[in-house]
């Protein structure tokens, strides 16, 4: 058994109960096939699928794109603020049952503009269940809005724009989307104009893209986090970077093996990040896509590499560390982690 446990059992009773926070989590993406459907029928949304069981079953996918093709599809039966609240309020009520503290969620307004729903319904809907969870749950939230890098620069500053009266809601921005054939140089203009506005800022570079591309989200977008950024670990030069100036990376592991970023989770370079001195953290992508919330992706991986106590904790850390919180913030989060393995 790995160090610091007697039993795989007392492992997983340990990831349960460990404090933690969620970095890196497409609240669309945590759609049930059991809401989706709900969600149809409420709105006369048609869907191409008779049964749970048949949605389930066209969760196979060869990479990134297959993904996205199901999931921009998925999200057509989100039309109204309450639905926008449900979504959310589903995936926070599991997140606290993972002892979630703090979640930090991405969305994607162009995926609903698009299909002419207003921003501000979108927004309405999801700070709404981000307010109830905080009074009911104590969980604390911030919220990331991600340009679809598929589209164009213009598309993201027009969506800049009609983010301008939320930004009292809104505190970073993202770039997500198909990676490969479109760097994070497409977008340098309007991630400059988001800093200038105190955004915060973060990247998926290096899931499907090379490291040439964590180095560009580094060097041109200026971010504070990479999302995913698993093959900057080919880049020695690079990852040494990551590690002296502290970048944290929100790594996912159940999402890599389902987009077949990794064959086999037993050859996840997670350890080798740490190893490394990254910031690295885990996250679960999109839930209902991936086959598990959180906790399953700690459990996930800790199978996988056999994870000791001691790398546990300073995962759990590292998501508290590599959040923006502010320090006071931060301070309490990581006592209570103290506190829970004394
Ligand atoms: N894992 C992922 N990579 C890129 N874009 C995404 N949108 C939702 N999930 C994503
Ligand atoms: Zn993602």
């Amino acid at each position: 058994m790995a160090e610091g446990f007697t039993s795989a059992a007392e492992r997983t009773a340990f990831i349960a109960g460990l404090p933690k926070a969620e970095l890196h989590l497409h609240i669309e993406g945590s759609l049930e096939p059991e809401l989706m459907f709900e969600l149809a029928q409420r709105n006369g949304v048609a869907i191409p699928f008779a049964s749970v069981e048949e949605v389930r079953a066209a969760y196979a996918f060869a990479n990134l794109q297959d993904f996205l093709d199901i999931y921009y599809q998925g999200m057509g039966v989100l039309h109204t603020e309450q639905d926008f609240h449900d979504l959310t309020a589903a995936y926070l009520a599991r997140a606290h049952a993972d002892h979630v503290r703090h979640v930090e969620i991405f969305f994607d307004p162009q995926g609903h503009t698009v299909r002419g729903i207003a921003f501000g319904t979108v927004i309405a809907g999801i700070t709404r269940a981000l307010d109830e969870a905080e009074t009911r749950h104590g969980i604390t939230s911030k919220l990331i809005m991600c340009f679809l890098r598929h589209l164009s620069e213009a598309d993201a500053e027009a969506t800049l724009d009609e983010a301008l009266p939320y930004l009292d809601r809104i505190d970073g921005v993202g770039l997500d989307s198909s990676e490969v054939g479109h760097p994070p140089s497409k977008f340098q203009r309007v991630f400059a104009r988001a800093r200038s506005l105190g955004l915060k800022i973060v990247a998926h570079a290096g899931e499907e893209g090379p490291p040439a591309y964590v180095h560009e989200a580094l060097d041109l977008l200026k971010v504070d986090r990479i999302d995913h950024g698993n093959r900057s670990l080919e880049d020695p030069a690079l990852t040494r970077r990551l590690a002296a100036e502290g970048i944290c990376l929100t790594v996912c592991p159940l999402s890599n093996l389902k987009l077949c970023v990794v064959d086999d989770l037993a050859a996840h370079p997670l350890r080798v990040m740490l190893g490394a001195g990254l910031v690295a953290t885990v996250n679960s992508d999109d839930p209902s896509y991936f086959g598990g919330y959180v906790n399953a992706n700690y459990q996930a991986i800790a199978d996988a590499l056999d994870l000791s106590r001691a790398e546990l904790i300073t995962l759990a850390r590292n998501s508290f560390t590599g959040s923006f919180l502010d320090d006071e913030a931060k301070a309490r989060h990581l006592a209570a982690i103290t506190a829970y393995c004394a």
